[in-house]
């Protein structure tokens, strides 16, 4: 018996290569059904793939509900829309389809006409996929009778990978900060799909002891910038400052930006509320739900650190529900609130009104 090459990437390794084609505008070939399909970015799709997609008169372009409800698309598929593609698209209407910086000025994109019935699950599949790139979730998708050579074929039963990863620590390594010079970082690496994240440990925390701990995810805006559109930055150093008050803490930073949309995104939406929508409008717009972060990684870093009783401190009612999902017990919720300003008062609202933040 011939047993397989150690060299085939294998369920993980396939998946975050999917991810990083489709970053880069690259087709991917999504199997597993009667039919295989070919799937590319919207976004990054250049003319002369998009008229390859579409010259068959068969592609589809699938977004989510979300972005379907803005568009006033009929959504019979539950949590996304596939709509029927002209051939020859013409890439201004794409653009205004999928990325709704032009909406009020130019509210009227259709007629549409939505998909009903066939396999919708390759085209949920590439939805998947470009969240995780970090790209607009919207997919142009068309079955193929072959795979186009040096396309990169995966099966649906490979999306499982997606809510797989294990992170495993790399190093450590002693980082004098300002709220505390006795502090180290450690670096925690996915086995496939993913970025690094981070463990900051604040001084020497008392582990017979629940631990101070807190969840953070990246601002490149906040946290680098000194931002005041919202309060990560002085939430951060008011974490660290009492973690190094406390005798000790763990600070886990999640490389999560902007609620997990990544930072281009995150501006998108940015740019939306310069035209009056609030912040989960403006997710919403964009295609994305209130929230992507997973904060199961939080938890998997923890166990690692052999961490397993905490005092959070957040206003984020779903991060004690995660901790808790992963076996770690938060013996307390230490409040969070600091930073409030003109510029993110609205924000602040927000979180509190309608993504559930606690007081
Ligand atoms: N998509 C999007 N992300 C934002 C916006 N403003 C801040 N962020 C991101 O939101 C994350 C911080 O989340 P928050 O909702 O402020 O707070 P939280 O972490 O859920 O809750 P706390 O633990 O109570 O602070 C960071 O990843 C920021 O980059 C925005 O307007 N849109
Ligand atoms: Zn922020």
């Amino acid at each position: 018996m011939v047993s397989p090459s150690p060299f085939l990437p294998d369920r993980a390794e396939r998946l975050a290569r999917a991810v990083s084609d489709m970053r880069l505008g690259l087709a991917v070939a999504i199997g597993g059904g009667d039919t295989t399909w070919l799937a590319i970015s919207a976004e990054r799709a250049d003319p002369a793939r998009l008229d390859a997609m579409t010259e068959t008169g068969t592609a589809h372009l699938a977004v989510t509900a979300r972005r379907a409800e803005t568009l006033k698309i009929s959504v019979y598929d539950g949590d996304m829309a596939r709509l029927s593609l002209p051939r020859a698209v013409d890439r201004a209407w794409l653009g205004g389809v999928i990325d709704p910086a032009n909406d009020l000025a130019q509210p009227m994109k259709g007629p549409f006409l939505a998909l009903r019935g066939g396999d919708a699950a390759p085209s949920r599949a590439a939805l998947l996929l470009l969240r995780k790139a970090e790209l607009l979730p919207a997919a142009i998708v068309a079955p193929v009778e072959s795979v186009p050579e040096g396309v990169l074929r995966i099966s649906l039963s490979d999306m499982a990978a997606v809510s797989q990863t294990t992170l495993a620590h790399v190093v450590s390594a002693r980082l004098p900060i300002a709220a505390e010079v006795n502090s180290a970082l450690q670096i925690f690496r996915p086995d496939g799909l993913g970025d690094e994240h981070y463990a900051v440990v604040v001084g020497k925390p008392d582990r017979s002891a629940p631990v101070l701990t807190r969840l953070h995810s990246a601002c490149f805006t906040g946290d680098v910038l000194g931002s005041l559109k919202c309060d990560c930055g002085p939430q951060l150093n008011a974490a660290l400052r009492q973690m190094a008050q406390a005798g000790g803490g763990v600070l886990l930073y999640l490389n999560q930006e902007g609620r997990g949309i990544g930072l281009a995104n995150k501006m998108r939406a940015y740019s939306l509320q310069d035209q009056g929508f609030d912040t989960v409008e403006a997710n919403h717009r964009l295609g994305f739900d209130d929230d992507e972060r997973n904060f199961g990684l939080g938890g998997q870093i923890l166990r690692q650190m052999r961490i397993g009783r905490i005092k959070l401190m957040t206003n984020n009612p779903r991060k004690l529900a995660a901790f808790d999902a992963e076996g770690i017990e938060v013996v307390e919720r230490v409040p969070l609130w600091v930073g409030e300003g003109d510029f993110n008062r609205d924000y602040l609202r927000v979180k509190h009104e309608r993504s559930g933040h606690l007081e």
